[in-house]
C-alpha cells in the first residue's frame, strides 16, 4: 500500500518507519527541512529505541522524506500526524491540523482515485468532521465520498514506541464509511490486535479518555502516596497489594512527582476545556491536574526539611527527561523542581543519560555533568527525578556527596535508606 505521513515528528516518524517495516511504501511530508534531511540521512531527529535501525533499513527503499506535498496523490492512505499543542487556555491548537488538511486538499485536487485521509494526531472530538473534512474537500474541489475520512488515534509511549506500534493492545479506527475504514484496516493487516471501529468522534474521544484515565491512576496513586507518607506507610507496598486485583491491574500506579511529557498534561487540560465549553463541570479531571501540579513542590519541601536553607547549597539533580529511555523534556517534572531550586538560589549540578542537550535549551546555565559521580561530587543533597534504570544500580557514587541526603521522585534506588517524595 502507498502511504503518506504528514509530519515527521515523534508520532509521524514512528508511524512511517513502522508502516515501512510492515512492507508499505511510505512518504513522510515534513515542513521542517532540517528534520526531513536528517530522516533521509537515516538519522532520526529524536531518540527512540530501535527507530534508527528501522530507519536505516527502509530509507531510500520503502521510506523517504520531503518538505512539500508533491506526489501525495499517489497515496491510498494519508495520515495526519502534526502537533496539536496547547493554547494559552489549555485547549488544543488546531492550526497545524488545518494547514495540513488544506495542503492535502490542494495536492489531491487533480486526482481521480479514492484516497483516505486519516487523522492520527490527538484532536478534540468533532475536529475531523468540522475542520479536516471541510478543509480537504474545499481545497480539493471534491465531494464527500470521493475522499474517505478516518480517525485512528495513536497509543504509543515514548521510549517503547516501536514495540507499542507493532504490538498494540488494540487498533481504534473511527470512520465515515466502511470503505474508508477498510483501507486503514488493510494498512495494519500484518498486526495481531483487536480492531475497534467507531464513529470519527468516538475515536477522537477514546484517545483523550485513555490518556485521562491513565493520568487519573497516577494522580490517585500520588494522593494515596501523600497520605501514606504522613503515616509512615510505603505506598509502593500498598499499590502492589491492590494491583493484583485484576479489576485494578498493576500498571500506572507508581507514585512520585506526577506525570509529565507531551501528552498527559496537555490532553487532560484539553479535555477539561472541552467539558467546560460544553457546559460540564470536570470536577475529577481538575483534581487530577491539581494533584499533579503539587507533586514537584513536595520534593523541594522535603529537601528543605532535611537540609534547611537551600540558598548556596549544591544540589545534585539526577534525571531531567520526563521519563526514562527518552531525551524528551517536554513538561518534564524536573522543570518545576529546577525552577523552584533556582528561585531558592541553589547551585544545581545536573546529570541525565540522554536529555542534557534538550534541557540546555530550557536551562542553559545549570552545571551539567557527563557522569553521575561528577554531578554528586561534594553535593549537599541529591534529588532523583527520572526513573532511569541506571540509577537503580548506583551505590558507591553517593560516597562522593558531602551529605548523604538522597530524595527520590520514583522508587528506584534500593538499600540506601533513601527517602521518597510520597513514601
Ligand atoms: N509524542 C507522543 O508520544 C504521542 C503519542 C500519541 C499521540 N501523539 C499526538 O500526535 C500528534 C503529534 O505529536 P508529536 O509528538 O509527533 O509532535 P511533534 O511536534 O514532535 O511533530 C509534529 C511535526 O509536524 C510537522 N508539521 C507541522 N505542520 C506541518 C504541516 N502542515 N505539514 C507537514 N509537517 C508539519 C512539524 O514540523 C513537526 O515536526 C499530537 O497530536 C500528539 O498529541 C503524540
Ligand atoms: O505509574 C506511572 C506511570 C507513568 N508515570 C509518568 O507519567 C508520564 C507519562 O508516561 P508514559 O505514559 O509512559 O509516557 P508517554 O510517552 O507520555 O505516553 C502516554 O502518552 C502518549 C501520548 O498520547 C500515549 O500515546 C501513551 O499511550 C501514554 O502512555 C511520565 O512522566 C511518567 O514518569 C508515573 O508517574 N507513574
Amino acid at each position: 500500500m502507498r502511504i503518506s505521513v504528514i509530519g515527521g515528528g515523534y508520532v509521524g516518524l514512528v508511524t512511517a518507519a513502522c508502516f515501512a517495516e510492515l512492507g508499505h511504501d511510505v512518504r513522510i511530508i515534513e515542513i521542517d527541512k532540517r528534520k526531513a534531511e536528517q530522516i533521509n540521512a537515516g538519522k532520526p531527529p529524536i531518540y527512540e529505541d530501535k527507530l534508527e535501525g528501522i530507519l536505516k533499513q527502509s530509507i531510500g527503499k520503502r521510506l523517504s522524506a520531503q518538505c512539500n506535498y508533491d506526489g501525495i496523490n499517489d497515496s491510498d492512505l494519508i495520515f495526519i500526524c502534526v502537533g496539536t499543542p496547547p493554547q494559552d487556555d489549555g485547549s488544543a491548537d488546531l492550526r497545524y491540523i488545518l494547514s495540513a488538511a488544506e495542503s492535502i486538499g490542494s495536492a489531491l485536487s487533480g486526482s481521480d482515485s479514492f484516497h483516505v485521509v486519516t487523522v492520527k494526531s490527538t484532536v478534540p472530538p468533532g475536529t475531523t468532521e468540522s475542520v479536516v473534512v471541510p478543509a480537504v474537500l474545499r481545497k480539493s474541489g471534491k465531494f464527500s465520498g470521493i475522499i474517505g475520512f478516518c480517525m485512528n488515534p495513536e497509543f504509543l509511549r515514548e521510549g517503547k514506541a516501536i514495540d507499542d506500534f507493532m504490538h498494540p493492545d488494540r487498533i481504534v479506527i473511527g470512520g465515515q464509511s466502511d470503505k474508508a475504514i477498510d483501507v486503514v484496516k488493510n494498512a495494519y493487516e500484518k498486526l495481531d490486535a483487536p480492531i475497534i471501529t467507531t464513529s470519527l468522534k468516538a475515536a477522537e474521544m477514546i484517545k483523550y479518555t485513555s490518556n485521562a484515565f491513565l493520568a487519573t491512576k497516577i494522580s490517585f496513586s500520588n494522593e494515596i502516596g501523600n497520605i501514606c507518607k504522613r503515616i509512615g506507610i510505603d505506598v509502593y507496598d500498598v499499590m502492589k497489594g491492590i494491583g493484583y486485583d485484576h479489576r485494578i491491574n498493576p500498571y500506572f500506579l507508581n507514585a512520585g512527582l506526577g506525570f509529565g511529557g507531551s501528552c498527559f498534561p496537555k490532553d487532560v487540560m484539553a479535555l477539561i476545556r472541552l467539558a467546560e465549553r460544553n457546559g460540564e463541570e470536570p470536577i475529577l479531571l481538575r483534581s487530577v491536574i491539581d494533584v499533579n501540579e503539587h507533586q514537584p513542590g513536595r520534593i523541594v519541601k522535603i529537601l528543605y526539611e532535611r537540609i534547611g536553607e537551600i540558598k548556596g547549597k549544591k544540589i545534585a539533580v539526577l534525571g531531567l527527561a520526563f521519563k526514562d529511555n527518552t531525551d524528551d523534556v517536554r513538561d518534564s517534572r524536573s522543570i518545576p523542581v529546577i525552577e523552584e531550586l533556582l528561585q531558592k538560589e541553589a547551585n544545581i549540578s545536573a546529570y541525565d543519560p540522554m536529555a542534557t542537550e534538550t534541557m540546555k535549551k530550557i536551562f542553559p546555565d545549570l552545571s551539567y555533568h557527563s557522569s553521575v559521580g561528577d554531578a554528586l561530587e561534594g553535593a549537599d543533597a541529591c534529588l532523583v527525578l527520572t526513573e532511569w534504570p541506571e540509577f537503580s544500580r548506583l551505590k558507591d557514587e553517593f560516597n562522593r556527596m558531602k551529605n548523604p541526603v538522597v530524595i527520590e521522585g520514583r522508587k528506584i534506588l534500593s538499600g540506601f535508606g533513601t527517602e521518597g517524595v510520597c513514601w
